[in-house]
């Protein structure tokens, strides 16, 4: 299932005045793979997905998407080299309509440039009407395509979080990073979460970085799991060999 190293970050580090909130962090992530990144709260999570998607400037060490250095670029460059992420919380265009989301995600990835938006070229026009057709397929396949028209901000939360998913994908990313996507969805939710999760890798051949704590979501989707503790690396492996590592079960349990 799994092909070659398609991110790996080595030695990460993240400091926040006197709290090395990640810390020596490493992590590959092979095509085709969904690996998650689990942890107590707090235990620096957030902040490597921050460091990865260039939110934040780590304080040192490697992140190369393939052979090329992710460091020191800006999150939108990132974004444009096809690793996009949701975020803890949903950060939709609230009073935008569902659609009107999806086609500003795009906006950024059309070739066409202002001018020939201004006069309306047959480029122009064509590429906007392939970003609504391709806007309407994933609203088709996250199962809101009725509410095309609707605000955003009055969908559902669990739709919200669909929509989030969507507004990714139609950039048509290598790696999609998620960052507590099943937060607030009830168990039905979480389940078809599960399965577009599993579609996304297996139809649309996108690689997947997930942080999550609910643990059955982990453990049933994941091919591989990094474990931090206090920003700092505690185990790593198939969801078997973490469900049954001592360290793992102490840092979640306590002594
Ligand atoms: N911008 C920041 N400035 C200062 N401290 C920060 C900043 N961002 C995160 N931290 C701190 O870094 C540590 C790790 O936080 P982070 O949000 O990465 O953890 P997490 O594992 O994602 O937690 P959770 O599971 O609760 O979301 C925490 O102590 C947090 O307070």
């Amino acid at each position: 299932m799994s092909g070659q190293a398609l991110l790996s970050a080595n030695g990460l580090c993240m400091r926040f005045g006197g709290l090395l909130a990640v810390n020596n962090v490493a992590l590959t992530l092979n095509e085709g793979e969904i690996v998650s990144l689990i942890g107590p709260n707090g235990a620096g999570k957030t902040t490597v997905f921050n460091c990865l998607t260039g939110f934040y400037r780590p304080t040192s060490g490697t992140i190369m998407l393939r052979d090329r250095h992710l460091e020191g670029l800006s999150g939108q460059q990132i974004a444009r080299m096809g690793v996009v992420r949701t975020f803890q919380h949903v950060r939709l265009f609230r009073e935008m309509t569902v659609v009107e989301n999806l086609l500003v995600a795009q906006h950024q990835h059309l070739k066409s440039g202002v001018f020939s938006g201004l006069l309306k070229t047959a480029a122009f026009r064509k590429a906007e009407r392939g970003a609504l057709d391709h806007a309407a397929e994933w609203l088709e396949r996250i199962g809101l395509l009725a509410f095309a028209n609707r605000q955003a901000g009055n969908l559902a939360y669990g739709q919200q979080r669909r929509l989030e998913i969507a507004r990714c994908m139609v950039t048509r990313p290598e790696l999609l990073m998620l960052d507590e996507p099943a937060a607030g969805l009830n168990p039905k939710e979480t389940e078809e979460l599960d399965h577009l999760i599993v579609e996304l890798r297996d139809k649309h051949k996108v690689s997947v970085l997930l942080i999550e704590h609910d643990m059955k979501l982990v453990m049933g989707i994941s091919d591989r799991i990094y474990v931090v503790n206090q920003g700092t690396p505690l185990a790593q492996g198939t969801p078997e060999q973490i469900r049954n590592h001592p360290d793992v079960i102490r840092a979640y349990l306590g002594e």
